[in-house]
């Protein structure tokens, strides 16, 4: 495997130990060369961001973590840098502690801190509190620096982990450092990409301590991060039989705009024909907004089975509510054979009345539709993102997006790849909708579940990032669906990923 190659990959904590162990056991690399190296990489960075810098505070916490903080700001001294460095927690043995000394034979000073302390007053915070080893929350005296080096309004160096982030998970169990910088050593981790992480980590950059490319060789990684990819152009003689036909089924009464935003972004993302199953009340809505629809009035199981019949994919929840209506027409669609997108209350009636899938089937919750689906709580799904997802695909039998920040896909077998793209403008109503058309129009056009979920979720997250260069506050569903034409034509990546 390639430099370049690893790069795309994510790591939980334990694989990261395992390669760390193996530089040093099969390639012969002390620990403390590690540690060196980190610290130097930590410096790099730091100069390649703040070329200007004069003053910087280092905070070490009692792990190797610290061990890299006392490091840096050896090096940072010995380039001429004021450093001011706080020790946290009990001195631990070791690289650390080797560390330690090196520090202070360089004639740095190692001050304590309390909850009485100031911030020194410098241009830079490093942090080099917790890495990978976090094991709970901070306890309170380390949760009030995080506080006043979160509140002081300077930039923030985090080395390999914003400390207080769960490199694994990407929940923080209490105060987390907010990173202007994260430089991240070894292999990148994943809860670094999702999650909480959004928050703290702030431009992520990995450091593979020079390393060879032979000890990554035989290792699994856990995840992937999506690449940037596209469809490759149509056939010059392709008709709209080609492109497959989406049947939205949803839009009860007082709910039609879910509908018909899931039927359009299913155009926009290219299916051939798009008809929508619906209440009567929404037709003549549907088709003036949108007469590139084939709306259809249904009341129940008799009226959407032949429309069911013509369709290649079933897209299956959008305002479709949790009534006697909408849930015939659930009934309906999960018995037939048809590959389907399941969003909304198509999820929330599955938390109901649960079955496992014999037809390709994706699944798109957010964080509390997975929780119901999961019978557990939305904290308890935030708390480990990864489990999760993979828990869901594999009750289901199907693949599962798991919304929110970083989403996740995940497949039965536990495939995982994690979304890099996406902002907070996408918070508003209507996105999810989305999201269930363009991975319904992307599977009738041929592409697999696992597929069609990867290149859907990226597609609209890019769409999300170009729609909110207007800004985040105010963007609305309806502004992702040129953007998502433009990214969908752009040449194929050829890339890993999908
Ligand atoms: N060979 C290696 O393993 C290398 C490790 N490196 C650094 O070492 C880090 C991992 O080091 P460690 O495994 O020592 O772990 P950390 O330094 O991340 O932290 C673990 C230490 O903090 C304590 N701790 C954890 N959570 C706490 C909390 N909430 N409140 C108080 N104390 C808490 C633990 O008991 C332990 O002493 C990496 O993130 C990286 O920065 C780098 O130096 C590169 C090489
Ligand atoms: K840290």
């Amino acid at each position: 495997m390639t430099a370049s190659a690893h790069r795309h990959n994510l790591y939980t904590v334990d694989q990261v130990r395992a390669l760390d162990l193996r530089a040093i056991e099969t390639l012969g690399i002390p620990g403390y060369e590690l540690m060196r190296r980190a610290a130097w990489a930590g410096l790099s960075s730091l100069r390649r961001h703040w070329p200007q810098l004069g003053r910087i505070a280092v905070y070490c916490g009692p792990g190797n973590n610290g061990g890299d903080g006392f490091l840096l700001a050896a090096l940072a001294r010995e380039e001429g840098l004021q450093v001011e460095l706080f020790a946290l927690g009990a001195e631990s043995g070791g690289d650390a502690a080797l560390a330690r000394t090196a520090y202070e034979a360089s004639g740095g000073r190692v001050l304590h801190w309390d909850e009485q302390s100031s911030l020194p007053n410098v241009e830079l915070h490093v942090d080099a509190l917790y890495g990978t080893g976090l094991r709970r929350a901070p306890e309170p005296a380390v949760a009030v620096l995080i506080e006043r080096i979160n509140a002081s309004g300077v930039p923030v160096l985090a080395l390999d982990v914003p400390s207080g982030l769960n490199a694994d998970t990407g929940h923080c169990p209490g105060a987390a450092i907010r990173a202007s910088v994260t430089v991240s050593f070894i292999a990148a981790k994943r809860g670094l990409h999702t999650g909480h992480a959004a928050e703290q980590v702030g431009i992520v950059e990995l450091d593979t301590l020079g390393l060879p490319d032979e000890l990554w060789r035989g290792s699994s990684a856990d995840a992937v991060l999506l690449q940037v990819q596209s469809l490759p152009p149509r056939a010059r003689y392709a008709h709209k039989g080609d492109n497959g036909h989406v049947l939205a089924i949803g839009g009860n009464h007082g709910t039609a705009g879910a509908v018909r935003l899931c039927a359009e972004a299913a155009l926009r993302a290219g299916a051939g024909l798009v008809s929508v199953a619906t209440q009567v009340g929404n037709l003549v809505g549907l088709n003036s907004a949108r007469p590139e629809l084939m709306a259809h009035a249904v009341n129940g199981p008799q009226a959407v089975t032949p429309l069911i019949e013509r369709a290649t994919v079933l897209a299956v929840g959008p305002g479709l509510g949790q009534g006697a209506w909408g849930h015939a027409l659930w009934l309906t669609a999960l018995d037939s054979d048809k590959p389907l997108v399941l969003d909304a209350d198509g999820l929330n009636l599955l938390a109901l009345e649960s079955r496992r899938f014999v037809q390709p089937a994706v699944l798109t919750p957010h964080p509390g539709e997975a929780a119901r689906l999961l019978g557990i709580t939305t904290k308890e799904v935030e708390l480990d993102r990864f489990a999760a997802v993979r828990a869901l695909a594999q009750r289901y039998g199907a693949v599962v997006v798991l919304k929110g920040a970083g989403s996740l896909i995940s497949d039965p077998d536990g495939r995982l790849a994690v979304c890099p793209w996406g902002n907070p403008g996408m918070a508003s109503g209507g996105m999810g909708d989305l999201l269930t058309g363009i991975i319904a129009a992307l599977l009738a056009q041929g592409l697999t579940p696992w597929q069609a979920a990867c290149l859907g979720v990226g597609l609209h997250a890019r769409a999300g990032d170009e729609a909110a260069q207007a800004g985040e506050r105010g963007l609305i569903a309806s502004d992702l669906l040129m953007p998502l034409r433009q990214l969908l034509n752009a040449q194929p990546f050829d890339g890993p990923g999908l």
